[in-house]
C-alpha cells in the first residue's frame, strides 16, 4: 500500500462554500508527502504558541511513533493521552481535558493536534472549539472511519446519558492529514466499521461508489485504499452545502435514527459494538422502511438489504423492546416539533431528508430486523 497523505485544508476552502462554490472546495484534497512536510508547512504557518497531541492508547502506541520522528515542532509541545473507547467520550473526558488546557496555560493561539479515531476528533474538537471559547484543532485521523467520516465536516461533540453526540459544536478544523498507512494496524473490526460509512456515502449519492464498494474482494486496507477519496469527496461535497444541517447534510445520517438509538441502547448495558456495526444495522433498518414507506422497490431493499447482511454481523437487538428503541429516537437532533424526522433513500445513489413516517412502519421495521436473527 502506497503512503500518501491528503489535506483537505477545510479553513481556507469553506469561505468559497459561503458563496456555494463548493467545486472549489474539493480541488482543495490534495496528495501530499509521505514525510509529514506539508504538516510542518501548516503548523509553521500557523504559528501556534503551543501544541498539544491528543491520542487515545491505540494512536499514541500505532500512529504517534510514526508522526511524532517527522514533525519539527519548535514550540512547546504535549502529549495528551485518553483511554481508547466511545465510553471516554464523556463530560468527565472533556473536563480533564480542559483542566490540563488550564495547568498548561493553553491560549487562544494554541494548537490542538487530533491523532485518532472518531472518539479522538469528536472530543478534541468539542473540547478545543469550547476552551477559551475556542482554539484551533487539526485533525489527523488513524482509523478508516474517522479519515471517511468523523475528521471531516466540522461536528465534534460528546456522548451523554447515553445519547449519542448530544452535546457539541460545529467547528471546523483547521485542516486535515490524511495518511493511509495508519490503517495497516487497524483490526478487521474497526475497519469494517468505517467500511460500512462508506457504503453509506454510495447509497445517499453515488450508486457507482456502492457498487464499487460491494465489489471488493476483502474488506482491507489495500482493498479499500482505492476508494477512500471518493468517501471523503463526498462527504466534503455534502457538508459544503449545507454545514448547519438544516438540509441535505441530514443524508449523511442515514442509517444513524435506528444505529444511533441501538448503539445507546448497548452503551448503556456496557456491551459496546462499534458505531459502523450499529449504522450497517440502521441501513438494513432504514432501508426496510423506505420500501413500506414506498420509497423503493422491493427488488432495491432486497439488494441493499443481502449486500449489507453478507458484510456485517448481525446485532442481536431481542433484549431491547421496540418502545425503548423508538424513546431513544425521539432525541435524534434531526427530529422537529416532537416528529422524528428520517432520512431515506429513494434510489441507490439518492437520499430524502425529513421523512415523517408512522410508527406502526418503524415497529414492523424493528420486528423486521429482529426476526432476521431467527433465519
Ligand atoms: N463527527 C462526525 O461527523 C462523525 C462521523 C462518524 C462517526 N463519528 C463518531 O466517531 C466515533 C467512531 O470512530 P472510530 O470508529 O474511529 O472509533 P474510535 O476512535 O473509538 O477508534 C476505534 C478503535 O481503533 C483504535 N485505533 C485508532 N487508530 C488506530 C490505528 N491506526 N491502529 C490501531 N488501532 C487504532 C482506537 O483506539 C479504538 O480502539 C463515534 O463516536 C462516532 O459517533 C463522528
Ligand atoms: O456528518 C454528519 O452530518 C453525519 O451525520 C455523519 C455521521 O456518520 C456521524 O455519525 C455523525 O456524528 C452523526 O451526527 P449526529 O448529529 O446524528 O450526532
Ligand atoms: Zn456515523
Amino acid at each position: 500500500m502506497g503512503a500518501f497523505l491528503y489535506t483537505i485544508d477545510t479553513n481556507k476552502s469553506f469561505i468559497p462554500f459561503l458563496f456555494l462554490n463548493f467545486v472549489k472546495m474539493l480541488a482543495m484534497i490534495k496528495e501530499l508527502d509521505k514525510d509529514f512536510s506539508s504538516l510542518n508547512e501548516y503548523i509553521r504557518q500557523l504559528d501556534p504558541s503551543k501544541i498539544f497531541i491528543l491520542v487515545d492508547e491505540n494512536s499514541h502506541n500505532y500512529c504517534l511513533p510514526i508522526m511524532l520522528p517527522n514533525l519539527e515542532i519548535e514550540v512547546p509541545f504535549e502529549v495528551i493521552e485518553i483511554e481508547a473507547g466511545e465510553e471516554n467520550k464523556t463530560i468527565e473526558t472533556a473536563t480533564q481535558l480542559w483542566e490540563i488546557f488550564s495547568e498548561m496555560e493553553a491560549d487562544r493561539k494554541s494548537l490542538l493536534i487530533n491523532l485518532g479515531g472518531g472518539v479522538i476528533t469528536d472530543l478534541g474538537g468539542f473540547v478545543a472549539s469550547t476552551y477559551k471559547r475556542g482554539f484551533r484543532f487539526v485533525n489527523v485521523p488513524t482509523t478508516l472511519l474517522s479519515m471517511c467520516d468523523a475528521s471531516i465536516g466540522g461536528k465534534t461533540g460528546i456522548d451523554h446519558q447515553y445519547l449519542k453526540n448530544i452535546i457539541g459544536t460545529f467547528a471546523l478544523p483547521e485542516a486535515i492529514f490524511f495518511y493511509p498507512k495508519f490503517l495497516e494496524t487497524l483490526k478487521f473490526e474497526e475497519l469494517r466499521s468505517g467500511f460500512a460509512e462508506m457504503l453509506k456515502h454510495g447509497l445517499i449519492a453515488d450508486e457507482k461508489h456502492w457498487n464499487d464498494l460491494i465489489s471488493i474482494e476483502k474488506i482491507t486496507p489495500e482493498f479499500i485504499e482505492p476508494y477512500i477519496q471518493r468517501s471523503m469527496e463526498i462527504k466534503n461535497e455534502v457538508v459544503s452545502k449545507d454545514f448547519k444541517e438544516q438540509n441535505v447534510r441530514k443524508t449523511l445520517n442515514f442509517g444513524h435514527t435506528i444505529g444511533h438509538a441501538v448503539e445507546s441502547l448497548f452503551l448503556k448495558n456496557g456491551n459496546l459494538i462499534p458505531h459502523g456495526e450499529a449504522v450497517a444495522m440502521g441501513m438494513i433498518c432504514e432501508t426496510h422502511l423506505a420500501l413500506l414507506c414506498g420509497l423503493i422497490e422491493v427488488d432495491v431493499s432486497s439488494v441493499i438489504i443481502s449486500k449489507i447482511k453478507r458484510l456485517f454481523p448481525y446485532i442481536d437487538i431481542s433484549e431491547f423492546k421496540n418502545a425503548a428503541i423508538m424513546d431513544l429516537m425521539f432525541n435524534d437532533k434531526k427530529n422537529e416539533d416532537g416528529n422524528i424526522n428520517f432520512s431515506l433513500i429513494n434510489s441507490i445513489g439518492s437520499c430524502l431528508f425529513d421523512q415523517k413516517v408512522n410508527a406502526e412502519h418503524i415497529i414492523l421495521t424493528l420486528d423486521f430486523y429482529k426476526n432476521m436473527g431467527k433465519i
